[in-house]
């Protein structure tokens, strides 16, 4: 992707790649465009400039205009606050976008993504009782539900504290080596960038 984007005072300008396999990591201090920059893949902020390609497929064009709907784009993205829905249980917050359309077929996936994360039995519980821990775990399978062609993490361990990051961190490597998808991870965290990153962005 190569994408311009003005926002009052702050200009961002990036271009980078990333493939199947690959975590890449956009480092950099706060305010640096990391999240914006997810923003745009994801579709929520249209850049002003450039152009986003997912498997050789145009998402973003400025010249073409193209410029795919968010839903369609394959897309995902894994927010700060996890954006997981409060008033869906846990089991409804994976199923929710889903393409399969048979409900048993739905299930059956939301379990085996459930006990990936070996959260089987809080599938009936409400996000707000769930640890940050767990709710990033939930998060992360919600937007694997999707199949999606890219993953996108924003500070994915920000909401817990240090030693259940590390334990986390290790838990997310394992899982992203099975899925074999390109990873985009937003982080200000060195160690984030030495367990996880097969690339890095500077975003400084
Ligand atoms: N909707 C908006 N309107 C105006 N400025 C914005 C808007 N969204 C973000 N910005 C500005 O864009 C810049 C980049 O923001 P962004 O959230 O991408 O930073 P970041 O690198 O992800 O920071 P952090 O690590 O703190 O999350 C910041 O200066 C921010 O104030």
């Amino acid at each position: 992707m190569k994408i311009q984007k003005k926002l009052d005072d702050f200009v961002l300008d990036k271009e980078w790649e990333v493939r199947k396999g690959e975590v890449i990591s956009l480092f950099g201090p706060s305010g640096s465009g990391k999240s914006l920059s997810l923003q745009a893949i994801a579709g929520l902020v249209t850049p002003d400039d450039g152009y986003i390609e997912i498997n050789e497929q145009l998402i973003f064009h400025k010249e073409r205009k193209i410029c795919v709907p968010s839903r369609d784009r394959g897309i995902g993205y894994v927010p700060q606050n996890y954006g997981l829905f409060p008033h869906m249980k846990i089991d409804e917050n994976i199923m929710f976008g889903m393409v399969e359309k048979d409900k048993n077929i739905k299930e059956e996936k939301m379990m085996k993504l459930l006990s990936c994360v070996g959260l089987e039995n809080k599938r009936n519980k409400y996000p707000q009782h769930l640890s940050g821990g767990e709710k990033q775990r939930v998060a992360i399978v919600r937007a694997l539900a999707t199949n999606p062609k890219v993953l996108l993490l924003d500070e994915p361990f920000s909401a817990v504290d240090i030693p259940i990051r590390k334990i986390l961190r290790n838990e997310i490597k394992e899982f992203l080596t099975r899925w074999n998808m390109p990873v985009v991870l937003v982080t200000h965290d060195p160690e984030d960038v030495e367990v996880l990153a097969t690339e890095v962005v500077d975003y400084c």
